[in-house]
């Protein structure tokens, strides 16, 4: 019998107790042991619910229980989390997570930390839900040089966009239903103001690397700023917007940024739409490679988690390494990026005094008191500003190729 302990009867928590009931012969099969949740720990009771019987509200019960292999934190949240996983840990028992906040920013000390006791730390989903991506990257995707990951990475935003861009919805109203489906942070900031897109890019480049990225070292935009009238522009050239993670090595340098983009005809991301997730990479000798799935939601995140739960069984919850040092990657300067990029600006038919600045530019059908287009050549968002200096600019979308 291999018992854990779930920390956090949440969205995910309650996922990973239904995975782990309703599925425990698949788990047996690839573990070689009957897998068994002994405690769950929540702030809440739980009346009437069968978790019950196991439920504590003391860490320290868990943390004294030898018979105690694993612990599952999915509470979320920096604090008590990494003070929990760090407990467990230092008694000998190996975690794994869904909490990218934490991953993200301690990563790689806890690794290390889980190293020094020989017992594992794993955390597939703190990066795309459901998707395999973090075991892809340390255990499949090894022999290459990746220099490239374009992702979307954030499963609430990317079902608002969708949901924005196919029914007539506002901002509040998508993110209400994204929030009910049990799909957005806590703090739903996180997600429309792309902190947490952020936090999984920074994760997935930190892996490449081999060595810390650091999440507030990333440029970082949301989609707070994207309206009905974007949207509308947006259908109207079939060119889907999208909240894109992005990672680029060049000359030895790392760059890294999180933004809203227009997606062109060919882009490998451009059909991926509501909850679903999709992170693609480049490799030197593998060319592009793409993973697809659901990136929020209970069960889906709860596999994902639950999976580690098997590895950790499978390797008799000795430490898997997972190179991640802690010596800072310096980024390089994204203000240096260039992209083509979609412009709105104030006032109604401008287009032949743009056309002299922006030389085969594609103007969109206007709408009402403003002039829209998509530029032709690629711009940084400094050049971009300056050639638009004395227009009131209502929004400026990158383009992604
Ligand atoms: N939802 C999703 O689709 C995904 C979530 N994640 C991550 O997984 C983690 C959990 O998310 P989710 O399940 O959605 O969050 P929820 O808020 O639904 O669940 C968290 C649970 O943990 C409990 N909790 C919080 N603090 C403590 C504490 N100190 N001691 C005991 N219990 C505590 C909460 O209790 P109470 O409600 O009483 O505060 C709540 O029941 C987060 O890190 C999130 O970012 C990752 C991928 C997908
Ligand atoms: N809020 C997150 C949950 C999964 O990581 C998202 O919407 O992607």
């Amino acid at each position: 019998m291999f018992n854990v302990a779930v920390l956090g009867y949440g969205t995910v928590g309650s996922g990973v107790v239904k995975v782990i009931n309703d599925n425990n012969q698949v788990l047996k099969k690839f573990s070689g042991e009957e897998i068994n949740v002994k405690y769950v720990l929540d702030l809440r009771d739980f009346p009437g619910d069968p978790v019950e019987k196991i439920l504590v509200h003391d860490y320290e019960a868990i943390l004294a229980d030898d018979d105690v292999k694993c612990v599952v934190e999915v509470m979320g949240g920096v604090e008590p989390a990494n003070k929990f996983v760090r407990q467990a840990i230092e008694k000998g028992k190996s975690v794994c997570t869904s909490n990218k906040e934490l991953v993200a920013r301690y990563g790689a000390e806890i690794l290390q930390l889980a190293k020094d006791n020989n017992v594992a730390f794993l955390f597939e989903a703190s990066v795309g839900g459901g998707i395999p991506v973090i075991r892809s990257i340390n255990e499949s995707l090894t022999a290459d040089n990746f220099d490239s990951i374009a992702g979307i990475l954030n499963g609430t935003t990317n079902y608002m966009l969708t949901k924005m861009s196919n029914e007539d919805l506002t901002f509040d109203e998508v993110l209400k239903d994204a929030q009910d489906k049990g799909y957005a942070e806590r703090n739903p900031e996180a997600d429309v103001e792309g902190y947490d897109a952020c936090r999984k890019i920074a994760i997935l480049t930190s892996l490449i690397c081999g060595q810390q990225v650091d999440f507030e070292d990333i440029s970082t935009e949301g989609i707070t700023g994207i309206t009905k009238q974007d949207i509308y522009y947006s259908k109207k050239l079939g060119l889907p917007i999208k909240l894109l993670g992005l990672m680029k090595k060049e000359n030895d340098k790392v760059y890294a940024m999180v933004a809203p983009f227009m997606l062109e005809n060919d882009h490998c991301l451009r059909n991926v739409d509501g909850v679903y997730n999709a992170v693609s990479l480049h490799g030197d000798m593998l060319g592009d490679v793409m993973l697809y799935g659901q990136g929020a939601g209970s069960l889906p995140t709860a596999s994902a988690v639950v999976s580690d739960v098997v590895e950790i069984a499978k390797n008799n919850s000795k430490n898997i390494p997972i190179k991640w040092a802690k010596e800072k990657v310096a980024l390089g300067d994204i203000t240096t990026f260039k992209a083509r990029y979609f412009v709105r600006v104030e006032g109604e038919g401008q287009s032949d005094k743009l056309r002299k600045t922006f030389e085969n530019a594609c103007f969109a059908p206007q709408l009402t008191g403003e002039t829209a287009f998509v530029t032709a050549t690629a711009f940084s968002e400094k050049e971009i500003k300056e050639k638009l200096d004395g227009y009131s600019v209502l929004n400026l979308i990158r383009i992604a190729e």
